[in-house]
């Protein structure tokens, strides 16, 4: 009998692919001893070089990891990338630019040149992280460090150490740092305490990380500053894509030409070992090999970034993706009405009146491509229905600059006569608030969060608009059930006889899913909606109209049924419906033939959803 370890790992491969695929580089990879460890900071020459960690987390959350993915080691330069992140946070994107460029420098991380305008050429490279440090530190003080080791530990997710030897090691021998430091006073690109913000950036640089750790990090900025593992918002979306831009151009110092040509990924490397690469989107990665090539970066780490990125095309610059797929559904309400029973001359005018409702289902992540698509595809028709029902329901994100486009595109629609209704969001939700936000004054615009609400209230407006409302019954006699149609006025009667009139106030629960189906109800007046016990509406009744019926063929209740108004109806035992049918089973076999033709609409209903849903 082989062991279980034996069947798990000869199984079908319950791993992810990613996972597997991370598993081969590692093991690929490992026995690549090329590169050296950095020396020039004493405490580092004692890592150990066979260390070789990888970890991948993706913008749900998932944490991949292999190899050493959980060995400590000094953050050094990879910092740089989130400390810039929070000076602009902190102090705003003009006072960072006035003390730093954001232009590649092309040469390496411990350059001492500066601009003409003598300003350090960007913030990865340790001129601009030391003057990134002071700029921390003149808002805080000594309390600087504190508050980066504060924001990168949200960054990571947890609270994060500090190498103390790591920290004395550099402190001892970091003279050319402070050649630096000392420069950047001298052009006043550093205020005074010179020697605190340089301990302030030993001391950052000297905090410990996993690889697992980066690849939250990363994981982070590339969903658009909110830790996708802990949920927090680290830092706004704006600051993310500046940080991202630099690490872009200048994260892997004079290597990053060729990095961002082959690997296509915004990353930052240190020389303790450790490399991030986000991918907007997607995905955060972090791997961790102290053995450096003759550009301070990882040879391990350097290998794996540029073969996951190889292997599965993930080139930042390579963005596939139809515009088109954004929408799933485009239809008017002609068969497809909301649930909300309506009276036959109610439901008439929905009938003839059917194009002057038009529903867009949206899907996916919409973005400026996505929503000017649907702008161009509303522009490009006849000017049409008056009530336009746009469904976000299957819509996870739309970013600022989509949803300004779809702003524009509603205020015009508005000035020419439509309503736009927008459906599937919940007023808490991030979609709706980055819509609103967009929205001036939002004339002739709705909001719904469930998708049959809105049409529902669109079919209102329109029986409303042609008169429908003025001939709604407030209540219906037996013989107006459409159960009961072509019953005789004393066949009616007798089952009047057999029935127990009933009363009910608003929200007061009529009949109860589970429970055993032995009575139906005729609606004389008021209104009642049939729920899912999950609150799902599945119809809106009206006078006129049965509910329970399914009674007749079912033994316990399949929803549940709320009096949405104060309600009078009839109940009628369904043991006795059933005696009463058996004495005349011509009655009887009208009432089933009308219970068919109900059941078919209901039918006919369900398939136009399923057959339109389908067709995209
Ligand atoms: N590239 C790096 O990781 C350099 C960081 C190191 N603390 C230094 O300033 O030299």
């Amino acid at each position: 009998m082989r062991g279980n370890a034996d069947v798990r790992t000869t199984g079908y491969g319950t791993e992810p692919p990613l996972q597997r695929f991370l598993a081969s580089c590692h093991q690929e990879f490992k026995s690549d001893n090329s590169g050296e460890l950095a020396d020039y900071i004493p405490e580092l020459k004692r890592a150990n070089p066979a260390h070789f960690g990888i970890s991948l987390v993706t913008i749900d959350g998932h944490v991949y990891e292999v190899g050493d993915s959980a060995a400590p080691f000094t953050i050094q330069s990879v910092s740089k990338a989130f400390v810039f992140a929070l000076a602009l946070d902190l102090v705003g994107e003009a006072r960072v630019a006035s003390a730093i460029g954001v232009e590649p420098s092309g040469e390496a991380f411990n350059s001492i040149r500066l601009t003409n305008d003598n300003k350090p050429f960007n913030p990865m490279v340790n001129a601009g992280a030391i003057a990134c440090s002071g700029l921390i530190h003149e808002v805080d003080g000594r309390a600087a460090f504190e508050r980066i080791r504060d924001k990168l530990g949200q960054f990571a997710g947890r609270e994060l150490d500090v190498d103390d030897a790591v920290h004395a090691s550099e402190t001892a021998t970091g003279n050319r740092n402070r050649a630096i430091a000392w420069l950047l006073r001298n052009y006043l690109v550093l205020q005074d305490g010179v020697d605190a913000v340089l301990d302030i950036y030993f001391r950052q640089c000297a905090i410990l990380v996993t690889a697992r750790d980066l690849a939250v990090m990363a994981a982070t900025l590339a969903n658009r500053g909110v830790n996708p593992v802990t949920g927090v918002q680290v830092v706004t979306p704006h600051v993310v894509a500046r940080t991202l831009s630099v690490m872009t151009s200048s994260g892997m110092y004079d290597y990053a030409g060729e990095w961002i040509y082959r690997v296509g990924m915004p990353a930052k490397s240190g020389v303790g070992g450790g490399i991030v690469a986000a991918l907007p989107s997607q995905l955060g990665l972090g791997t961790f090999s102290p053995l450096l090539d003759g550009h301070f970066n990882s040879v391990r780490g350097l290998k794996v970034c540029e073969a996951l990125s190889a292997r599965f095309d993930l080139h930042m610059l390579n963005r596939s993706g139809d515009v088109r797929t954004c929408i799933i559904a485009d239809y008017d309400i002609f068969g497809i009405t909301s649930r909300r029973s309506r009276q036959p001359h109610e439901q008439q005018i929905l009938d003839d009146r059917h194009s002057d409702t038009r529903v867009i289902e949206l899907v996916g992540a919409l973005n400026f491509a996505s929503i000017d698509y649907v702008t161009r595809r509303l522009s490009s028709e006849p000017p049409g229905a008056p009530l336009l029902i746009l469904d976000f329901h299957r819509v996870p994100d739309i970013t600022a600059a989509g949803a300004q486009l779809l702003a524009e595109k509603i205020a015009t629609l508005g000035n020419s006569g439509v309503t736009t209704i927008i459906s599937g969001v919940e007023t808490t939700s991030p979609v709706w608030a980055t819509i609103r936000a967009q929205i001036e004054e939002p004339k002739r615009l709705r909001h719904f969060p469930l998708l049959d609400d809105a049409v529902e209230w669109a079919e209102d407006q329109l029986i409303y608009r042609y008169g429908g409302f003025t001939e709604t019954k407030e209540t219906a006699h037996l013989s107006e059930q459409a159960l009961l149609a072509d019953l005789a006025p004393e066949e009616t009667a007798a089952l009047a006889e057999l029935s127990t009139p009933r009363r009910y106030d608003a929200g007061q629960r009529i009949v109860v899913a589970g429970e055993p189906a032995n009575s139906l109800f005729f609606l004389q007046s008021g209104m009642v909606s049939v729920k899912l016990p999950s609150g799902v509406r599945l119809a809106s009744l009206g006078p006129g109209m049965e509910f329970g019926e399914m009674a007749i063929i079912e033994s316990h209740r399949s929803a549940d049924v709320w009096a949405d108004t104060p309600v009078k109806c009839l109940e009628l035992p369904i043991d006795s419906f059933a005696d009463y049918r058996q004495l005349h089973p011509q009655i009887s076999m009208k009432i089933m033939r009308n219970l068919s033709a109900l059941l078919a609409r209901r039918l006919i209903l369900a398939n136009a959803k399923v057959d339109l849903l389908s067709a995209y």
